[in-house]
């Protein structure tokens, strides 16, 4: 079409693609390092290292609880989470690959979601 207006989407549509994400991700066969909260007295160093802890457990009760404002605060949550991981795991470990494969899932689907 020569005129495409870009349809802009109210709060309820962006949550609801929060909640389709956020499912795909906590489904993924990848997920298990982060469907809960990093247990930092099982997990030496990681309260010093990591300063601000997430987990997809933390996002489904933040998004549940309407404490996202948009899908641009849940998007930097969902990446501090991947973030966090590249930060403490070597790349080369089960987890760190596993970080690396979430967030490739991740990037695609919210991108393919938003076309
Ligand atoms: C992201 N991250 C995770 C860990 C970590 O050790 N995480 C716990 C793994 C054990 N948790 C499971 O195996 C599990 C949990 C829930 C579930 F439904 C199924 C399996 C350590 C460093 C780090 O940076």
């Amino acid at each position: 079409p020569i005129y495409c207006a870009k349809k802009t989407k109210t709060h309820k549509d962006e949550l609801g693609i929060c909640r389709v994400l956020l499912a795909e991700l906590e489904a993924h066969q990848d997920a298990w390092p982060f469907l809960t909260p990093v247990n930092h007295r099982a997990v030496p160093g990681y309260r010093k290292v990591i300063k601000k802890p997430m987990d997809f457990s933390t996002i489904k009760e933040k998004l549940t609880s309407n404490q996202y404002l948009n899908l641009e605060t849940f998007i930097i949550d969902v990446n501090l989470v991947f973030d966090n991981c590249e930060r403490f795991n070597e790349d080369d470990s089960e987890i760190g690959r596993a970080g690396h494969r979430m967030r490739r899932f991740f990037d695609k689907r919210w991108t393919e979601l938003l076309q």
